[in-house]
């Protein structure tokens, strides 16, 4: 079959590659020419693992290609997928200004019938809209618009595993014959297909991202009483995760959740529950409590030396999570803010994401391109990002190379028994500090 994909961010370019991967001829649209230039020559403009070279595959097979051009990509295609952003607006509502830009672009380049699949993020009944939108812009009042619902529930850094391995696709269509359509593309994948009306279909990714940050704001506030009644949150997560009802995945408690979707998808729930006069009390806390998460290693570090200023800091991590140079609502963004006010001055590394953090971050941080290097005469290190290179470090290295040996890991990357044998004063999420030997006599501030 012949598809279109609108957008070439994560989604769309994940969309365009893993469909021509299926062995449909696909086409790229975005408006951004440096991007489509970029990826014509077979270069990702995102770091993802295994992208490249299934990009690369496609592109030279002839079964994938971009454009900026509506019209050449809308040409002769069975299904045009809508995967443009839908960032928060200043009101924390879903943005849809990109949504709209596009669909008028596909209503005025499409010479027939079209079956429109909404891959963005939407709010419920937007794909109502869209459909209008279509519709009012076709050259010929005899055309029709399909549309259809097909949320996207990939995650950076494992984008390539998750869509040749998603546990559903969700297909939410009135037009009997649009959902079959978009079903009898997704068929090589033999994946579970749930099939449902176009609203239901919206709201599952709305439930979906806000019930896994609801996990996530659960087990920190669960390892903050953790560390105040002298329980440990990681075995508390193992134990509770074997109930299947609870399941063990997105238990991991840490410094909070960022990234472009968790954030302003619960915005945008909640903005559409007030909408309809209804408060969603439980998301209200689930903002709250990831707000407070993202100020813990800060306060540690202040009950730690009692003031930061002047000290000399290493953050090992930017993006905001790992596989992937994504700043979008990173939380290194906000502790590197709180460190700079209070005065100390930070260093940091990370093995994807520097040259996009020195856009963001203030100029005074200093951005090392070696691990070993960052960590080099500093007071203490802040690790906010559980990349692998980090989880394989030899944890004896902040003894070695900083000050006094001292590690908040805001992450929980490694066991209590790791930080004890390479003697270092570990700081966790939820867990009892690790002191490197308590001598008699002596506080833990004192040591
Ligand atoms: N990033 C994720 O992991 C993820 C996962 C699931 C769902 N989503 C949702 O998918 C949507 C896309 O997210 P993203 O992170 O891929 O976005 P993105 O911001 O990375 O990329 C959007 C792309 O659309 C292009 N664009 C903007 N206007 C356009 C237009 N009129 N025509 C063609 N191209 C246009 C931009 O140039 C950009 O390349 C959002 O609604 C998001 O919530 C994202
Ligand atoms: O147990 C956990 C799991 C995740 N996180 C954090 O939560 C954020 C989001 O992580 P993750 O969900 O793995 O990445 P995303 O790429 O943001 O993916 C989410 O958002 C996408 C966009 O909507 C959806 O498609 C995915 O299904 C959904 O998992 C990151 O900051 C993680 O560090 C935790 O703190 N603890």
């Amino acid at each position: 079959m012949k598809a279109a994909v609108a957008g070439t961010g994560y989604v769309g370019l994940f969309t365009g590659v893993i469909l021509s991967e299926l062995g449909h001829s696909v086409i790229c649209i975005d408006t951004d020419r440096g991007k489509v230039a970029l990826m014509d020559m077979g270069q990702p403009p995102i770091h993802e693992p295994g992208l490249a070279p299934m990009m690369k595959k496609n592109l030279e097979a002839g079964r994938l290609c971009f454009t900026t051009d509506y019209e050449e990509g809308c040409k002769g295609a069975d299904a045009i997928f809508i995967a443009v952003g839908t960032p928060e607006d200043k009101n924390g509502r879903a943005d849809l200004r990109f949504v709209r830009e596009a669909c008028m672009s596909i209503g005025r380049a499409v010479t027939s019938d079209v079956t429109v699949v909404t891959k963005s993020t939407v709010p419920v009944g937007t794909n109502d809209l869209i459909k209008d939108w279509i519709n009012f812009e076709l050259r010929d009042s005899s055309f029709e618009a399909s549309v259809v619902s097909n949320p996207e529930f990939l995650r950076q850094g494992s984008a390539v595993h998750d869509s040749l391995y998603a546990d559903r696709v969700i297909i939410g269509a009135d037009d009997q014959n649009a959902g079959d359509l978009v079903e009898a593309l997704y068929f090589p994948l033999n994946l579970p297909v749930i099939r449902t009306d176009i609203r239901s279909a919206e709201m599952i990714k709305y439930a979906s991202n806000a019930f896994l940050a609801m996990k996530i704001s659960f087990i920190n506030e669960i390892a903050q009483l953790s560390e105040r009644i002298g329980a440990d949150v990681e075995e508390v997560a193992a134990g509770m995760g074997k109930d299947e009802r609870i399941g063990s995945r997105f238990l991991q408690a840490g410094i909070g959740y960022g990234g472009s979707c968790f954030p302003k998808d619960t915005k945008a729930l909640k903005g559409m529950a007030g909408d309809m006069g209804y408060s969603f009390k439980l998301l209200d806390a689930v903002e709250q409590v990831n707000m407070q998460q993202q100020t813990v290693l800060v306060e540690k570090a202040l009950n730690r030396f009692g003031s930061v200023d002047g000290l000399r800091v290493t953050v090992l991590g930017l993006s905001f999570k790992p596989n992937t140079d994504d700043m979008r609502e990173a939380p290194s963004v906000v502790i590197i803010n709180q460190l700079l006010a209070l005065g100390a001055h930070v260093s940091a590394y990370d093995p994807a994401a520097a040259a996009k953090a020195k856009n963001i971050l203030p100029s005074s941080v200093r951005l090392v391109h070696e691990l070993e290097l960052s960590l080099y005469n500093s007071d203490f290190v802040f690790l906010v990002t559980d990349w692998a290179e980090f989880k394989r470090m030899d944890l004896r290295k902040v003894k070695w190379y900083t000050k006094q040996g001292i590690l908040f890991d805001g992450r929980n990357i490694f066991s209590s028994e790791e930080a004890r044998q390479a003697g270092i004063e570990y700081h966790s999420i939820g867990r009892p500090v690790i002191y490197p030997q308590i001598v008699r006599g002596q506080t833990p501030h004192n040591l």
